[in-house]
């Protein structure tokens, strides 16, 4: 299997370009299918959702807006705990339907907080869409409307996520060895 370094760390070839394409292609006719006659604001969770966000909205069949905001937790290979907003959402989502669009959701703290915050804004609704999921690490109790894969609870970098900033641009996805 190709391994890769960076910085301190070696990693594994784990999840190729071809099953995260394969995955985002069943989530965008899902969504298609759910949202067509919804007119959802878009929103992608920066850095992480950068490349996940690109390639999903490339396979929305219907007219919808794109926002962004850019939330951080992660030093290293550990959340914080705590979610910094670092841009926030400037349009007005009252009454809309939203759909977050998530690289990964692991313990759930930037999620859970993410939501929680947009539904004191009175939206029609919040959808969760996510490309990685890790269950065993999930810490809180939230609705993920849309799943790519499912994946271990092991530290992972490539397209989009990273390793203190590296990693973001591999096409395919790595597992740290431990
Ligand atoms: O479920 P959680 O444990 O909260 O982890 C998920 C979040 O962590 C990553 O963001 P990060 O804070 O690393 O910022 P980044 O997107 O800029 O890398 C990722 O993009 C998610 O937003
Ligand atoms: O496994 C991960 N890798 C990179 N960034 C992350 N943010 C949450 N989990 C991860």
């Amino acid at each position: 299997m190709k391994r890769i370094q960076l910085l301190d760390k070696e990693f594994v070839l784990s999840i190729p370009a071809s099953d995260i394409k394969r995955a985002i292609w069943d989530m965008a006719m899902k969504i298609n299918r759910d949202l067509h006659d919804k007119n959802p604001l878009m929103v992608c969770i920066l850095n992480g959702s950068f490349m996940f966000s690109a390639d999903l909205m490339k396979l929305i069949e219907f007219p919808c807006e794109i926002s962004f905001v850019k939330l951080s937790s992660y030093h290293g290979m550990e959340s914080t705990g705590e979610v910094k907003q670092l841009i926030g959402l400037n349009e007005n989502v009252e009454g809309r339907t939203v759909v977050l669009l998530e690289d990964i959701v692991d313990t759930g703290v930037t999620i859970d907080n993410l939501v929680r915050q947009l539904k004191t804004q009175n939206p029609a609704d919040v959808k969760v869409a996510t490309l990685l999921f890790k269950p065993e690490a999930c810490t809180r109790d939230i609705k993920l409307d849309y799943v790519g894969l499912e994946i271990p609870n092991d530290f992972i970098v490539g397209y989009g996520l990273d390793y203190d900033g590296y990693g973001r641009n591999l096409p395919d996805i790595y597992t740290v060895v431990k």
